[in-house]
Formats: structure tokens, C-alpha cells, sequence
């Protein structure tokens, strides 16, 4: 069989960058940016497709500002639930395989232990409202399709939580992080490793893949402020200076820190069966902390 088109959404978004690098070998890819592409409008959609006419078709791209979605959620739905949706219904007409990401913000965050993929989402927030409609869409759409549920993205490229613990704690001499929120911090660069380990498997094996919806998480959880810690920690490991005394991050309570989004309290979400379908494991977020950061420089 000839290699497959791949088509890659949000080339410069942390997962996008990654996913150029981790697929270049399983076919031939096309990455498109918010410039080549403007997914909030469907006829710009529909004329790429049309143009590139992928075997598969990969979707990091999504509004990600989890605060500003709340005043505007028309923007946030046309790229998070629409866009899908246009994108399912394509892969469904043309017998394309459609991986799409989503998040942990899509559950209340109530539950006691680990989500699994057959927990009831319950999103709080107008992001995880909208990629829950996302995911829908695309379940509905009929297209052969897997959805990556992950959380708490970072990596050297890009924008996250990481990159601004390290700006916050050059710049300033006290922080405050909350620590009542728990979740796994997860490698854009895992991420794109899996989804290519993935997609290999579908190349090699495509009678009875399991397509679906997984949870893809790094292994461990923390809080944002044990995160925050971590990255701290190693990066003095690696000679970098604070301003912010070494252990000086302040733990408090989400209450002390409003923001116009709710988020979930628990986000850990179990990955035993993805583990399961592809026989992978999964490394440690702070592996991947340690190695963002010998990609970063004080
Ligand atoms: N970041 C996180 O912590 C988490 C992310 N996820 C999910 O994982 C996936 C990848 O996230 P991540 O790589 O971190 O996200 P990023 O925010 O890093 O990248 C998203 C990309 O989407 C692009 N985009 C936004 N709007 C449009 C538009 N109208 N047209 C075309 N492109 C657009 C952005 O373009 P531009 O650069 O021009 O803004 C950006 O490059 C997403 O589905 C996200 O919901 C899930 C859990 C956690
Ligand atoms: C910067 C900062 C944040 N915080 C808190 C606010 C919040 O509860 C938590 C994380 O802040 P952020 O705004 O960076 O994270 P947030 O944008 O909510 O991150 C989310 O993004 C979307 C896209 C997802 O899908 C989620 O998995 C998750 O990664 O840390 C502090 O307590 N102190 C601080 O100084
Ligand atoms: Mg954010």
C-alpha cells in the first residue's frame, strides 16, 4: 500500500509542533497552521480537505484559552465543536481516519478515584463544554476515528504552566499555586510519540483496530503546585537562578485563586486501557519535566 497523506491541524500549537516531527516517518504529512487554515470557517475547511484529500486527517488544533472561552464561547464552539464536526463528516464520506484530541476538562472533577473513558462527562467550563460537543460530533459523524483524551500539556515549544513557573519565579519572589487540583502533566512530545506508535499499528494491522476514545496521560499525578515545585527543583538542578527563594511557592486553595473558568478539582484520568489496546507504557511526568528541560535555557 502506498504511504498515507497525513494532514496535521495547528502546526505551531505544542502538540502540532510535535506531531511534524514523530509522524514525518509513517507517511507523507501536510501541517497546516491557523494561517493556511482558518478552522472557524467550514469553507475553508472543506476547500483544504478537498485540496489535500488526507488518508488521515490528525486535530491538535483547538481553542485552548480555558478563561477567555468563557466571553467567548460562539469563537470556542466553531473551533472546538464545529470544526470537528466538519472534519468527521468528511473522514465519514471519504473512508479517512480522523485522531482527535481532547481534555480532562471535560469531567466535573467530583469523582473520587481515576476517570475512565466510560465515566460520564460533565464539563464546567465553556472550553470543556465545547470540546465535549467536539468529541460528540465526531462519534456521531460515523468516521473511523480515535479521541485522545490528555491533560496538562507542556513542552519546549510553545506556550504552558511550565514555561510560566519559570517566568514567574525569575521575576518575582513569591508565588502562590493552588493545591487542590490534581492531574498528570503530560509531554506534547508523548503525546505525538503515542499517536505515531498508534498509527503504526493501524498501518500494519488495520482489520480489527480498535478505534475509540482513550484516556493518554503521562504516569504519576500532582497538583499544580507540586508541579510547579518539580519544575522548580530540576531547573536548579540545572543551574538555573530564581529571584523566588528555592521551596518559597506558597500552596493555597483554588478559592484563593479566581479565575472566570472553573476547573475541575480531579483530573486524573486512567490509561490502563489504552496501555491495554496498544501494549505501551507510559514514562512519568517528571521524566518529561527533566527533559523539556534540557531542551530550555535560563
Ligand atoms: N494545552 C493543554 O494543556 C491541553 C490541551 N488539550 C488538547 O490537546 C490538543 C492540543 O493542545 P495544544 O497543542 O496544547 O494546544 P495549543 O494551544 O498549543 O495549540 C492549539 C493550536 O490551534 C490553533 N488554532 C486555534 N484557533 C485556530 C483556528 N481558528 N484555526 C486554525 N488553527 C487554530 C492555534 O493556532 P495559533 O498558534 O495561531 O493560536 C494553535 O497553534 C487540543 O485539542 C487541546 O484541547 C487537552 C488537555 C490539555
Ligand atoms: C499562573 C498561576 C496559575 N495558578 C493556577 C490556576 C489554575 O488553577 C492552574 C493552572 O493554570 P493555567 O491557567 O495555566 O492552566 P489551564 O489553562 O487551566 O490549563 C488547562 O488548559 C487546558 C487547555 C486543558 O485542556 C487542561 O488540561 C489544562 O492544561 O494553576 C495559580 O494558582 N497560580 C499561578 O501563579
Ligand atoms: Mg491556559
Amino acid at each position: 500500500m502506498a504511504l498515507p497523506t497525513i494532514l496535521v491541524t495547528g502546526a505551531r500549537g505544542q502538540v502540532g509542533f510535535e506531531l511534524q516531527r514523530s509522524l514525518a516517518m509513517l507517511g507523507k504529512v501536510m501541517a497546516v497552521g491557523r494561517e493556511d487554515c482558518d478552522l472557524a470557517d467550514a469553507d475553508v475547511i472543506d476547500a483544504l480537505l478537498e485540496r489535500v484529500r488526507p488518508d488521515i486527517i490528525v486535530n491538535p488544533a483547538a481553542y485552548t484559552a480555558v478563561d477567555k472561552a468563557q466571553s467567548e464561547p460562539a469563537l470556542a464552539q466553531a473551533i472546538n465543536a464545529t470544526a470537528p464536526a466538519l472534519l468527521g463528516a468528511w473522514a465519514a464520506r471519504h473512508g479517512a481516519l480522523l485522531v482527535h484530541y481532547s481534555t480532562d476538562y471535560v469531567f466535573d472533577g467530583a469523582k473520587d478515584g481515576c476517570y475512565t473513558e466510560d465515566d460520564t462527562p460533565n464539563p464546567q467550563s465553556v472550553y470543556g463544554q465545547t470540546k465535549l460537543a467536539g468529541e460528540e460530533a465526531i462519534r456521531g459523524s460515523g468516521c473511523r476515528h480515535l479521541i485522545l483524551r490528555t491533560s496538562w500539556v507542556f513542552g519546549a515549544h510553545g506556550g504552558n504552566f511550565l514555561k510560566t513557573v519559570l517566568r514567574l519565579a525569575r521575576e518575582r519572589d513569591h508565588l502562590s499555586i493552588v493545591a487542590d487540583q490534581h492531574g498528570a502533566p503530560t509531554p506534547a512530545s508523548l503525546i505525538a510519540d503515542v499517536t505515531a506508535q498508534i498509527l503504526r499499528q493501524y498501518a500494519l494491522i488495520p482489520q480489527g483496530f480498535p478505534f475509540g476514545t482513550y484516556h493518554l496521560v503521562a504516569e504519576g499525578d500532582t497538583t499544580w503546585h507540586g508541579y510547579a515545585q518539580a519544575v522548580l527543583e530540576a531547573a536548579i538542578d540545572r543551574g538555573w537562578q530564581f529571584k523566588l527563594p528555592g521551596h518559597a511557592i506558597t500552596p493555597i486553595p483554588t478559592s484563593a485563586y479566581p479565575l472566570p473558568a472553573p476547573r475541575p478539582a480531579n483530573s486524573r484520568l486512567s490509561t490502563h486501557k489504552l496501555q491495554a489496546a496498544f501494549n505501551l507504557t507510559l514514562p512519568h511526568w517528571r521524566d518529561g519535566v527533566a527533559q523539556v528541560l534540557t531542551l530550555l535555557h535560563p
